[in-house]
């Protein structure tokens, strides 16, 4: 059964619509993610979630029970929701203890200390209780921001970019430790962030959203490599978008030569489609007898992705080690590295 469903969600200020019928669900014990560029309705939608936003149309019900419609609506606190926050700071005045017990306080001392050293050893800071949040250091007070929320059991746990003002190395070393935690504590969560490697070390099922809509909610996995529409391949991972003609025998046409894939549909012969390719598709071969020219590079430590272009002028993006290094204006062979196709209506082609 879904722990969280939505359907049809429509959340707006005044005239404007925030969040444009938005459906999915989570599973009991599922992490989902949203993912989307700043301002397309993500925070919005958890705030309608936790119940501090009221829905104008749609429905959210949590395990079961209708908790939000344009005529109901629980209040946050009668919810069962936990909610982190990228700027939801500790109480300075109280001990690393006293934050995690906070929402645990009316409970038997025994049972609160069982709880409170049990999540702080979960998130590798058991001994730490006596201190203040000053004395950690931006990380450490995350994971006991983290560990109160979920002191008091949440069914559902809601996360608002928790980790963003982290650097880069820490925020996914936390990420995945969090999977593993919530994954413990048996906890749903749904986490908002617009970074996607977060969302792929994190999530069971995640989502992209463009202005107040849900593109795809799908696998991480599923995001990458089958994306249902082009905004989601294109905010997700690298790639880019290449003119093609599906032939009568439905291959498809494009200046990398003949695509063959099983995801031609049937009855499209003769229509023009914009192809994705991602680097991963691509390998550089000297011996391959399709040649392009490097026309940019960048490092990527493990390796270097290239730009390179066709003889048509158009541009794919490759990777290589960075062990094989490649010169701006050196001639390469380009040989199909190439499992399935991703085709989307012509038209929205980079090149
Ligand atoms: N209280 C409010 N009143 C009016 N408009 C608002 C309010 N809160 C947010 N908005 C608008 O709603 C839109 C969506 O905001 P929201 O914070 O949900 O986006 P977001 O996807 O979470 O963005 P970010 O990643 O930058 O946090 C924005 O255009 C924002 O200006």
């Amino acid at each position: 059964m879904s722990l969280l469903k939505l359907s049809g969600v429509e959340v707006g200020y005044g005239r404007n619509t925030i969040v444009d019928n938005v459906t999915f669900s989570l599973k009991e014990g599922e992490i989902g993610c949203l993912l989307g560029p700043s301002g397309c309705g993500k925070t919005t939608l958890l705030r309608a979630i936790a119940g501090f936003e009221p829905v104008s149309a749609g429905r959210i019900e949590l395990a079961g029970q209708l908790v939000s419609s344009p005529a109901q609506q629980l209040p946050p606190e009668k919810r069962g929701v936990g909610m982190v926050f990228q700027d939801f700071a500790l109480f300075p005045h109280l001990t690393v203890f006293e934050n995690v017990a906070f929402g645990i306080r009316h409970q038997p001392t025994d049972e609160q200390r069982k709880r409170v050293n049990q999540l702080l050893s979960h998130v590798g800071l058991a001994g730490y209780g006596p201190r203040y949040p000053h004395q950690l250091s931006g990380g450490q007070q995350q994971r006991i921001a983290l560990a109160r929320a979920l002191a008091p059991k949440p069914r559902l746990l809601l996360l608002d970019e928790p980790f963003s003002s982290l650097d880069a190395e820490l925020r996914e070393s936390l990420a995945t430790e969090v999977r593993k935690l919530l994954k413990e504590e048996g906890i749903t969560a749904l986490l908002v962030t617009h970074d996607q490697q977060e969302a792929f070390a994190l999530a069971d099922r995640a989502g992209v959203m463009y202005h107040g809509r849900l593109l795809q909610w799908d696998t991480p996995y599923g995001l990458y490599h089958q994306p249902s529409h082009h905004l989601v391949a294109d905010f997700i991972g690298v790639g880019v978008l290449m003119h093609g003609q599906i032939t009568d025998d439905l291959k498809v046409q494009t200046a990398l030569g003949l695509l063959v894939g099983d995801d031609v549909p049937r009855g499209a012969e003769g229509e023009a489609v914009d192809v994705l390719i991602r680097p991963d598709d691509i390998v550089i071969d000297d011996s391959a007898e399709r040649r392009a020219r490097i026309v940019a590079r960048g490092f990527r430590g493990s390796h270097f992705l290239y730009t390179a272009e066709l003889g048509d002028g158009s541009h794919v993006l490759c990777m290589a080690s960075s062990h094989h290094e490649y010169a701006v204006g050196q001639d390469v062979g380009l040989r199909l590295n190439l499992d399935h196709l991703v085709l989307f209506p012509a038209g929205y082609c980079d090149t």
